[in-house]
């Protein structure tokens, strides 16, 4: 059996008072190395408050905060913020510092040697999609809202934090910039070992990028869960009808091929390699559905003859018996969702 990933952070009966107004009330989490969880709420619920508990620029009421198992009241403000990065919707660029200098701004009032910075910068500005000898020099100013934005984030990561805090970090973004930075940004490399929390209200954004979701009402959980199980198992009415709007599109981005294979032609009589001849058509069982329906559509959309073209071939490793491969066509797809669907809400 593999180990568990250590807790990295954990809270306990976090409650935080202003005036009469309970903003957040007897919350508690664990969160595992490694893990990405998403606080979602209307506007207004805690979420800010919460995250920034967590960075003591929120000091609670009562509960405890402990990061790597130490309480953070015991540890200096900076020293705990030295481990978790933090970016926030308004970006925050100095903006008579350069590009270059934003990033390494962190690391270098941590003292670290200027060549080292210089060279985690550029490494960050490349993987960030900004190549340096273009962008290094310029100003803030000098770049579009979803720029800012990756060289906010280019400056989180500089020195390398094992946990990042981020709050509302697409938030100012159009609606298209947002979804393509965010794509981008669930395919870091970089963040892929991080401990992450962040804020949004947007519930497509939640879906897409948590492991778990912490949804809040007034200050209190309603549910703490997998997007999954947030979907299939509401924990109360709140929980149903804060995802009623976006039912549809959640379903179709949190189920998998995996999930509706029972439905599906199993076709044990095709041999691997012809099944691997069929190149680009073969999508891995974690597919979403979402991502399965736009392979087939595109497909079906060039009207070729080819019946290799209009079928997906669902397997494991290349190594996988044929007996593991699954063929679809798009009214086929849509037939073992409905199916896996009904199970699903029956179940
Ligand atoms: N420093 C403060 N003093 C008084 N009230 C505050 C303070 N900070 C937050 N609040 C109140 O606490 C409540 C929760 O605020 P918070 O920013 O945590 O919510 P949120 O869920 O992040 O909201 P949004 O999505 O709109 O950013 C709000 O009613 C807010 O007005």
């Amino acid at each position: 059996m593999t180990p568990l990933p250590p807790i990295t952070i954990e809270a306990q009966h976090l409650s935080k008072r202003y005036g009469t107004h309970t903003v957040v009330q007897d919350v508690s989490f664990a969160l595992a190395a490694g893990e990405t969880l998403v606080l979602l709420g209307p506007s207004g619920c805690g979420k800010t408050t919460l995250l920034r508990m967590l960075n003591r620029l929120v000091e609670p009421d009562a509960g405890t905060v402990r990061v790597n198992g130490q309480d953070v009241r015991t540890q200096a403000p900076e020293l705990l913020r030295r481990g978790m990065g933090y970016v926030i919707q308004q970006v925050g660029l100095l903006p008579h510092y350069t590009v270059a200098e934003n990033v390494g701004v962190v690391s270098r009032l941590l003292g670290h040697d200027a060549a080292q910075v210089a060279s985690r910068t550029e490494e960050l500005l490349n993987r960030l999609h900004l190549p340096p000898e273009r962008y290094a020099r310029q100003y803030p100013h000098q770049l579009s809202g979803g720029q800012q934005q990756r060289v906010g984030l280019a400056r989180a990561l500089a020195a390398n934090p094992p946990i990042i805090l981020l709050d509302e970090p697409f938030g100012a973004l159009d609606p298209i910039t947002r979804a393509s930075i965010r794509r981008e940004f669930r395919e870091l490399e970089e963040l892929r070992r991080k401990t992450m929390v962040l804020v949004t209200h947007d519930v497509q954004e939640a879906f897409e990028l948590a492991d778990r979701i912490m949804l809040l009402d007034a200050g209190i959980v309603q549910q703490l869960g997998t997007p999954r199980e947030l979907l299939f198992q509401p924990a109360n009415e709140f929980v149903r009808r804060f995802f009623e709007a976006e039912r549809l599109s959640l379903q179709l981005r949190t189920l998998r091929l995996a999930d509706v294979l029972t439905y599906a032609k199993s076709n044990s009589n095709i041999s691997t390699s012809t099944i691997y001849k069929s190149g680009h058509n073969i999508l891995s069982p974690s597919v979403s559905i979402q991502d399965a329906i736009e392979l087939l559509s595109t497909l079906s959309a060039k009207q070729t003859n080819s019946t290799d073209e209009a079928i997906v071939w669902v397997s494991g490793e290349q190594s996988t018996p044929s007996s593991a491969a699954y063929s679809f066509t798009l009214p086929q797809l849509m037939t073992a969702f409905g199916r896996a669907l009904q199970h699903l809400q029956a179940a």
